[in-house]
């Protein structure tokens, strides 16, 4: 079996299709990139959902705010909401020192972040984070409590995203000067988990677990992000590519200010079972095939992403993972 020679792009079929492509791409390349544009326009992504957990959202994060302004759908995981409304606040008075018109601009920025709806079993949802939303002069926010104590507030979130078509959860055509509700089906749609690292170690592998459980209803278009590093699924049987815009040949664009992205730090991760081979081209340790990776045996971690384009076929499903690098 060779890696990369197949021509047929982002198929449904699972198993032993040899010419179907899955593509990872960055969520957080600037899209005024003209290659970038074709790049999407390929993935042809719908929508980009974000899910927020409950863990603290950097102040002045550009990461966050970037995933924030990439997403046309934001849904709070329960307390998530609370990481929300405390981070529009810092955002505003951070801001008020910036300006005279210092209550105009509060308000401008706290209604940036506003989340289409808040799910979960609403155990950490705080009241007065609730009665924000809930009375929002010019928001619709649905809050929606799932009682269910066999599925936490994650899945409760991703439930909705892939299996909803509720008003909020479609996307809207500009038909002539007319809005158009249309459907959109979970294949064609994009969820980046936000808060995913870090925390709570349960928690953390419970976010995990939701790549396996989930990530073949988005065809693997399923995300985990921090500000520090970000990771997906790669399924088995499949040529995957993963492009990502900080590799050894473009460590360049980091020494302009306030660049950030994914890469080139890397690692392989047999997490839900061993991967019995893997072929990849495009990192500096290359895997042939010829050597399993298991906890216990060899795990890739510390690798460098070499190559624009890094292809991947394994066996079984394997997570990847990048750092995020930033220069501020
Ligand atoms: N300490 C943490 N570290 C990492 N992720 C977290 C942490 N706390 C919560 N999360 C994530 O945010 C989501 C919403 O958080 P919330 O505190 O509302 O949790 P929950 O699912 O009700 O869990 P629990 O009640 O057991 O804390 C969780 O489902 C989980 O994915
Ligand atoms: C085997 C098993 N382990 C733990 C829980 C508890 N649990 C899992 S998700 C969740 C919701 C948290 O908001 C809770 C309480 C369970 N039900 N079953």
């Amino acid at each position: 079996m060779s890696i990369g020679d197949s021509t047929t792009k982002d198929s449904k079929d699972e198993g032993d299709d040899d010419t179907s492509i899955i593509t990872f791409s960055s969520i957080l390349s600037k899209k005024d990139d003209e290659k970038e544009q074709e790049i999407e326009s390929e993935i042809e992504q719908e929508e980009t959902v974000l899910i927020i957990l409950n863990y603290p959202i950097p102040e002045l994060s550009p990461i966050f705010h970037h995933i924030w302004e990439s997403s046309t759908i934001r849904i709070a995981a329960d307390g998530g909401a609370n990481r929300l409304y405390d981070y529009s606040k810092s955002m505003s008075k951070s801001k008020l020192g910036r300006s005279s018109k210092k209550e105009e601009n509060e308000k401008e920025e706290e209604d940036l972040y506003i989340p289409n709806r808040i799910r979960g079993d609403l155990d950490s949802l705080k009241p007065n984070v609730r009665s924000y939303y809930e009375n929002h002069p010019t928001h619709n926010v649905i809050i929606e409590k799932d009682a269910c104590q066999d599925t936490n507030d994650l899945d409760k979130a991703l439930q909705v995203v892939c299996c909803s078509d509720d008003d909020d959860l479609t996307t809207t055509d500009d038909d002539g000067g007319h809005s158009r509700h249309r459907l959109v089906d979970s294949y064609s749609r994009r969820v980046i988990i936000y808060g995913a690292f870090g925390g709570r170690f349960d928690q953390e592998m419970a976010s995990f677990a939701a790549l396996y459980k989930w990530s073949s209803k988005f065809n693997y278009q399923l995300y985990l992000y921090s500000d520090e590093t970000c990771a997906f699924l790669i399924p088995a049987n499949i040529h995957c590519h993963i492009r990502l815009p900080y590799h050894e040949n473009n460590n360049n664009n980091l020494e302009e200010e306030n660049m950030f992205g994914e890469g080139p730090t890397c690692g392989l991760i047999p997490l839900g079972c061993r991967c019995e081979s893997i072929i990849t081209t495009g990192l500096k340790w290359d895997l042939d095939g010829s050597m399993p990776l298991e906890f216990g045996g060899l795990v890739s971690s510390s690798n460098h992403i070499m190559e624009p384009i890094v292809k991947i076929f394994a066996s079984h499903p394997i997570i990847f993972t990048a750092e995020i690098c930033t220069k501020k």
